[in-house]
């Protein structure tokens, strides 16, 4: 029997030897690799945490000390420790998510993906355990180097910082990258600090050889203790977290189990917040993984675990177009730039980068750094363009407000992952941006429905300097061409058919959604009915054309990939009644709830937004 096999929770780690403890990282990238190959995930992260996920639950006794998980996608080790380890239904409906999660387990807190968030979520808890006299309740965050960049994650640091006596252990799971290689000053310290790991090493073989030749020897250990601080700030400059005030242990060998177990110790009984900096290696223990340059498999689909290869065909088809035509743009127009927040490749900007490397600029996990930058960067004549997915937009919401729009910039920002992404769990559907932004005056969104229309979305965009542009476009394979049948007051008519009297229905398509809409609108023009189907690339401000078209409906069908309330279907009810148009409305999108992770269609169907469930509905609201 294996050791894995008899580990139903982190009291059973504890129990292990030293040997059971390096069998049973053994077993459980032996795992990670079988289960996650199958489904799907984040495995380059999982794998790089195994001895450190072991350690801390060899260290804190989890509930009662508390583990938070920056971001979250790192902690499938943390699951399996904690009894779940019916992986196979990882990122499914009904299944095991992708992140923590208070409803799988009490060892669960943070479940909101987003990065840099876990120190904050880490000074508040032991605020929390302190002031209700649970000083003896430890907690620790782990956080990641790429996380580490975000301006949230020094928020929290410069205010643990001041708390001496908070029993607050941060540890920096530090593996040099996010997806490429961490960016920043920051990433430069953390590399200087990591080349010293020879210079830890050195001052442990000297401790003990002179702690074994007595009291002379421990004396002229303490003198050279007391050395080194002045020698590490020459040597390696790690001043910068305890000049914050915080207690710096490390660099530690983040594979060493026995090592992690005795830093994390010095750490949990030194009674003051301090930070552990583990070095690590994403995908560690898995060839395929170790060897892709390009994100070491931070978040794969299915593969052949021999060799690592896709099982699925290339999964985003939006994000090449954009990919190509941003190159395109960028090759003609050479006052475009783009930015990334630490995601180069996945949002497409990598041609872009290999072609203009002086353009493109990552700012590592920090989107609201990426906006207000932009707008500097219109302020001296340059049009930028922030690739980001759409759920991180809500992070940078306040700058595209206040620093973006407030001085009419002519910033471009490109939402990859818009609407529902499913399996990603529910802070990562790009579910609310069009209801954010349709806030903000002067800022104009593109959401196209095809090929075609983003490619003429981004061209369109790049040319508007007095103000803010967004386009958006889902996760995954690019539709089939929707054309439009003909364009009227500048609004793209993609089908109109049906009864020539009788009941008129309009159906607005948004974006991706206007494939749905066709097919919506064909079911109804059988029913005799007179249905003319639109999807307007620009959406927001809602066009008035759109609202003369819904004048002259007896009912309008609005279909979205985003929020319903305040997204583009609400808007056009609102503009249609400020122009005293009165018109029955079926508003189809997503509700306002939180979207367990489960496949893109299962939600679609979940949300009613199926061809058969909307011509039921407008049936019914036409009593038909
Ligand atoms: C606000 C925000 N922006 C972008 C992302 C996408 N993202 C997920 S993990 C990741 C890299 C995280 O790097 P690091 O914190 O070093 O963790 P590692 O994957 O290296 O363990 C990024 C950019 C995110 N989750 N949150
Ligand atoms: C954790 C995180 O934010 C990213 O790794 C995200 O899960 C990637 O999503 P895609 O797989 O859609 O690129
Ligand atoms: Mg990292």
């Amino acid at each position: 029997m294996g050791v894995l096999e008899r580990i139903k929770s982190p009291s059973d780690v504890r129990k292990l030897t030293t040997a059971q403890a390096i069998q049973l990282a053994s077993e459980l990238r032996t795992f990670l690799v079988q289960s996650v190959s199958q489904t799907g995930g984040h495995l380059g992260p999982n794998l790089g945490v195994v001895e450190l996920t072991i350690a801390l639950h060899q260290v804190f006794d989890s509930p009662r000390d508390t583990l938070v998980f920056d971001t979250g996608h790192q902690a499938y080790v943390h699951k399996i420790l904690t009894g779940r380890n019916d992986f196979s239904s990882l990122r499914k409906q009904g299944g095991l998510s992708g992140y923590p999660s208070r409803a799988e387990s009490e060892h669960d807190v943070v479940e909101n993906s987003h990065a840099s968030t876990s120190l904050s979520w880490a000074d508040g808890i032991a605020q929390g355990y302190r002031l209700q006299g649970g000083s003896t309740r430890h907690v620790a965050a782990v956080i990641g180097d790429g996380a580490l960049t975000g301006g949230m994650a020094w928020e929290a640091l410069n205010n643990i910082a001041a708390s001496k006596d908070l029993p607050l252990v941060i540890v920096v799971n530090d593996n040099g990258r996010s997806y490429a290689p961490t960016i920043g000053g920051l990433a430069h310290h953390l590399d200087t600090l990591r080349a010293t790991r020879g210079y830890e090493n050195v001052l442990d073989w000297g401790k003990k050889a002179l702690n074994r030749s007595g009291p002379p020897g421990r004396l002229a250990y303490d003198a050279l203790h007391g050395l080194k601080k002045g020698l590490r700030d020459v040597v390696m400059p790690s001043g910068m977290f305890e000049d914050l005030g915080l207690k710096y242990i490390g660099p530690i060998d983040g594979h060493d189990i026995v090592a992690l177990a005795r830093a994390l110790r010095r750490a949990k009984d030194f009674g003051g917040p301090v930070l552990v900096h583990v070095m690590t290696e994403k995908g560690r223990g898995y060839t395929p993984a170790e060897r892709d340059t390009a994100d070491r498999f931070h978040g794969i689909g299915p593969i052949h675990p021999e060799t690592g290869l896709p099982i699925a065909p290339s999964r985003f088809g939006w994000t090449s177009v954009f990919s190509d035509e941003i190159a395109q743009i960028a090759r003609q127009r050479e006052d475009v730039v783009a930015i990334t927040a630490a995601m180069l490749r996945p949002v497409g900007l990598a041609e872009f980068a290999e072609q203009f490397p002086e353009r493109v600029f990552d700012v590592g996990i920090a989107e609201q750094h990426a906006v207000t930058a932009a707008a500097g960067m219109a302020f001296a004549g340059l049009h930028p363009v922030i690739a980001m997915y759409a759920t991180f937009l809500n992070r940078a919401f306040d700058q595209i407000l206040l620093d973006a729009a407030l001085h009419k910039a002519g910033i471009t920002i490109v939402l990859d992952r818009a609407g529902v992404t499913g399996d990603d769990g529910p802070s990562h559907n790009g579910m609310w941006d069009m209801s954010l932004v349709g806030i903000v005056p002067g800022l104009r969104l593109a959401a196209p429905r095809d090929e075609p229309t983003l490619r003429s979305a981004l061209r369109d965009a790049v040319k508007i300097h007095d103000g803010p542009t967004v386009v958006r476009y889902p996760k995954g394979p690019v539709g089939p061409l929707i054309p439009a049948s003909e364009v009227r007051n500048g609004i793209d008519v993609l089908a109109e058919h049906g009864a020539n009297s009788g009941t008129r229905v309009l159906v607005l398509g948004v974006g991706a959604m206007a494939a749905l809409a066709v097919e919506v609108g064909s079911s109804l023009a059988a029913e005799d009915m007179l249905v003319t189907v639109v999807s307007p690339t620009w959406v927001l401000p809602v066009p008035a054309a759109l609202v003369e078209l819904a004048a002259d409906a007896d009912l309008v069908i609005t279909i979205e990939d985003g929020l319903v309330v305040d997204g583009v279907g609400s808007r056009v009810l609102a503009e249609s009644a400020v122009a005293g148009v009165t018109v029955p409305f079926l508003m189809r999108g997503i509700g306002q709830r939180f979207v367990e992770h489960a496949s893109r269609a299962q939600v679609l169907a979940e949300e009613r937004l199926t061809a058969s469930d909307i011509v039921a509905d407008a049936k019914r609201a036409l009593n038909r």
